[in-house]
């Protein structure tokens, strides 16, 4: 990074006058004297959002019940709609994905669906940094089956901040059946290699699902090349679906034939559905693993801010997303480091999700003092301040006032004004 950025404020109107995404932010509600710094956590709201999800309360306005009817049943297709603007983000066909529930739920609707286990193969390989709600998924479905979480799930014990590939593929023995895993590491924003851990599973003949929440938006990603076995994401980080909005899911078409572990009315052939049988009539796509209404309101919001993403293009948004990270990261090296702040993640680009883990041991109260401020990061556990600098709203003199801002509340200790009591949501 060194020569490629300079310190001075000039410079951050320099990279601005120069972004080839700068005129992306006005899609967006930004808030005047905020800079805000959680596109990793719920992403804002843009106008784009704001005029489908109006659309779809003024059709419930005007049709009632008819809403499921009119434009074509775009509604009741709606996950099938959304399916086909993801699918250049993903890099997988529309109808190997459903815009469905949250991503826990859906982590318990692909692992029953996946999970066979017999005598000899009945093991699950995870980590222990991921965010949890992965592993209490994965722990109540082998106790589903018969098992405790001791016997059945495997777990790759990280020391450190990161975790190895070649750790993941040692531990891939004879009697693990499913690899899951995440994408990009919700606390150091590490991004694991997609290609090598999964060319690793299918070797041995193990099925390999990953968890994109917070790579989606970010990395460009390309399941067919891949060729993965299923995926989870949410929409409300960086793709700005909105909060509660519907998360997503992926399967690959070759395992269409498999029944949904949790099966529902929504994942019937849409032909015989509403003829109400008493015998499940599956369909043999992604869509067949819908379980019950869709939510047509938050999807609403969705639609919109999933066209901006289609306007754009992933190569385009990485490519800021790396630059502006890489900017903050230059800069803490620069200006925050001797005050004892440290970056979290891992140097290469390669290797860097679209947050900056900056380390601090009052990280908590300095992300408080930073609110005051008007700055928005969150924090996590136990020194991180999660500082993500978005590709399509965020500005490179924003990057350059918060780190000022952070200076400034370092060197006059004005976060000792702030209570080490943690707060509800963080
Ligand atoms: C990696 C990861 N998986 C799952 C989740 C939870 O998703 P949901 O709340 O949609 O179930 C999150 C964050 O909320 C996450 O960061
Ligand atoms: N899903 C969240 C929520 O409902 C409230 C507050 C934060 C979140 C998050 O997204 C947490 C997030 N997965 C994380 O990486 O910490």
């Amino acid at each position: 990074m060194e020569g490629q950025f300079k310190p001075g404020s000039d410079f951050a109107k320099f990279l601005d006058n120069n972004d080839p995404l700068g005129y992306v932010r006005k899609r967006f509600y930004i808030k005047e004297n905020c800079i805000y710094m959680c596109g990793n956590s719920l992403g804002l709201a843009s106008k784009d959002s704001e005029e489908t999800a109006l659309k779809v309360l003024d059709k419930w306005k005007n049709e009632g019940v008819n809403i499921w009817n009119v434009d074509d049943n775009k509604y009741y297709m709606y996950s099938m709609h959304l399916a086909k603007l993801m699918t250049p983000i993903v890099g997988a066909d529309h109808d190997e994905i459903a815009i469905v529930s949250a991503t826990t739920v859906n982590i318990h609707q692909l692992i029953s669906t996946f999970y066979k286990p017999t005598k000899d193969r009945y093991k699950i390989l995870i980590d222990n940094i991921n965010f949890p709600t992965d592993r209490y998924a994965i722990e109540s479905q082998v106790r589903l089956k018969g098992y405790t979480p001791e016997e059945a799930i495997k777990v790759i014990e990280c020391t450190d901040k990161y975790i190895e590939e070649d750790d993941v593929i040692a531990a891939m023995t004879e009697d693990v059946t499913i690899v899951f895993l995440p994408v990009v590491y919700y606390r150091t924003a590490q991004v694991l290699d997609t290609k090598k851990i999964t060319e690793a599973a299918k070797e041995r003949g193990i099925l390999i699902g990953w968890d994109l929440c917070h790579a989606v938006g970010v990395l460009e990603m390309d399941f067919k090349s891949l060729d993965i076995d299923f995926a989870v994401w949410c929409t409300y980080k960086y793709l700005n679906g909105g909060p509660g909005s519907p998360a997503a899911l992926y399967i690959n078409r070759k395992h269409f034939n498999h029944q949904p572990g949790l099966a529902g009315w929504f994942g019937n052939l849409s032909e015989t559905q509403f003829m109400l049988r008493q015998n499940f009539e599956h369909r043999k796509d992604a869509g067949g693993w819908q379980i019950g209404t869709p939510p047509l309101l938050s999807m609403g919001a969705l639609e919109g801010s999933l066209k901006i993403f289609a306007d754009v293009g992933m190569v385009a948004i990485r490519k800021k997303s790396l630059r502006i990270t890489g900017y903050l990261i230059y800069l803490i090296d620069e200006k925050l480091t001797k005050f004892g702040f440290s970056v979290g993640n891992l140097r290469e680009d390669s290797k860097r999700g679209g947050h900056v883990c900056l380390e601090h041991d009052e990280g908590y109260r300095i992300s408080l003092a930073m609110k005051a401020r008007g700055v928005i990061p969150d924090f996590r556990d136990p020194n991180v301040i999660r500082l993500a600098p978005t590709a399509l709203y965020t500005s490179y003199e924003e990057v350059y006032n918060m780190v000022d801002i952070i200076i400034d509340i370092v060197k006059n200790e004005t976060y000792k004004e702030f209570s080490v009591k943690r707060n509800l949501v963080v």
